[in-house]
């Protein structure tokens, strides 16, 4: 659905060249939810920007459902929906007249645009709010009128810029379970950018990360938390700490044993598989386990561990 190949972009400011997007190369699969993760500035927005025509590449080039990027802009056009952070619903118009307005913009006829609004109210669960203006609503019910609009001309691809920014904990469920459905009801490819490392780990069948405008990993959140990150058994125990310490880092599938009191954190891979034998050998040496609990590392912690060790490289970098 997406084929990105050296896609870039520097901007020219007065301050000189800022080179925001650094030839990226990626694919998105159809029927795919891929999230596009990254610290601020990273290059999102505008890489974002450049895949829904909005912005011109400086250089490289993309295939978008099919259609050429550089050659078949209005073409990819028709092909996707683009709902920014800013949102594209007219604060002052009722829900289901700002839609019809939309489908009119993409060439509907009046009835064709109005049976189009009806579904997509239905779609996105927005039947008790259809005549309500959209100034009055809250964030998550805005935010499903900004997805509906991005919807009335049925793209085979939508790309959502922070869909669930500054809602609460309630709301982005509900915009997560949106989403979902249109995936699995109608087969929409989703591109999501997020701050949220949460959304991207329970919705994002894939993730990319960029950083300072490259892509810097690439795959599904499950194989990144267990390629990049340990799990961590914490062990508190009843006294020898120091023996205990040794004991346990001296076995040959630990990373790595940390001390705080008396509780060890262990960092290993696989830490349902190794917590009985960790337990053997203290129980051998005589050392009593006061509790323990064992805890998997997220996505933030795959991205603090890649993009950590990208400044530590360029420091490295630098110092050389
Ligand atoms: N129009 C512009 N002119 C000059 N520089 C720009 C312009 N737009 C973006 N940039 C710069 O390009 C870089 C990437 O910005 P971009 O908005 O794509 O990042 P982002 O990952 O979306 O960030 P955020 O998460 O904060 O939204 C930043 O250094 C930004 O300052």
């Amino acid at each position: 659905m997406i084929q990105a190949k050296g896609l870039a972009k520097t901007f020219t400011t007065k301050q000189g060249p800022v080179e925001a997007v650094a030839g990226v190369d990626f694919t998105v699969h159809t029927g795919e939810i891929v999230g596009f993760l990254g610290p601020n500035g990273a290059g999102k927005t505008t890489t974002m920007r450049m895949l829904t025509t909005l912005l011109p590449p400086s250089s490289g080039t993309a295939v978008i459902a099919g259609r050429d990027l550089l050659h078949e802009p209005a073409k990819v056009r028709t092909h996707i929906g683009y709902v920014s952070q800013a949102g594209g619903a007219k604060p002052s118009s009722p829900v289901r007249r700002d839609l019809v307005l939309q489908g009119r913009l993409y060439g509907m006829s009046r009835s064709e645009a109005e049976a189009r609004a009806d579904e997509v109210i239905t779609q996105l669960g927005l039947e008790e709010l259809a005549d309500r203006i959209i100034q009055t609503l809250s964030g998550c019910q805005a935010r499903r009128v900004d997805m509906a609009l991005g919807l009335m001309h049925q793209p085979e691809l939508l790309f959502l810029d922070e869909p669930t920014a500054n809602l609460d904990p309630e709301s982005r469920n509900d915009v997560w379970e949106h989403i979902r459905r249109l995936r699995d009801e109608r087969g929409t490819t989703v591109f999501l950018t997020t701050h949220y490392l949460d959304e991207a780990d329970s919705l994002c069948d894939r993730v990319l990360i960029i950083d300072k405008g490259r892509i810097i990993a690439e795959d599904s959140p499950r194989s990144l938390k267990a390629a990049i990150s340990h799990d961590t058994i914490e062990i508190e125990v009843a006294d020898d700490t120091a023996r205990a310490t040794e004991l346990l880092a001296a076995h040959r599938d630990v990373h790595e044993v940390s001390v705080n009191g008396t509780v060890l954190s262990i960092s290993c891979r696989d830490a349902e598989r190794l917590l009985a034998d960790l337990l053997r050998t203290l129980e051998s040496a005589r050392i009593r386990v006061e509790s323990l609990r064992v805890l998997k590392p997220t996505l933030d912690d795959v991205f603090m561990t890649l993009t950590d060790r990208r400044s530590q490289r360029g420091a490295d970098a630098v110092h050389a």
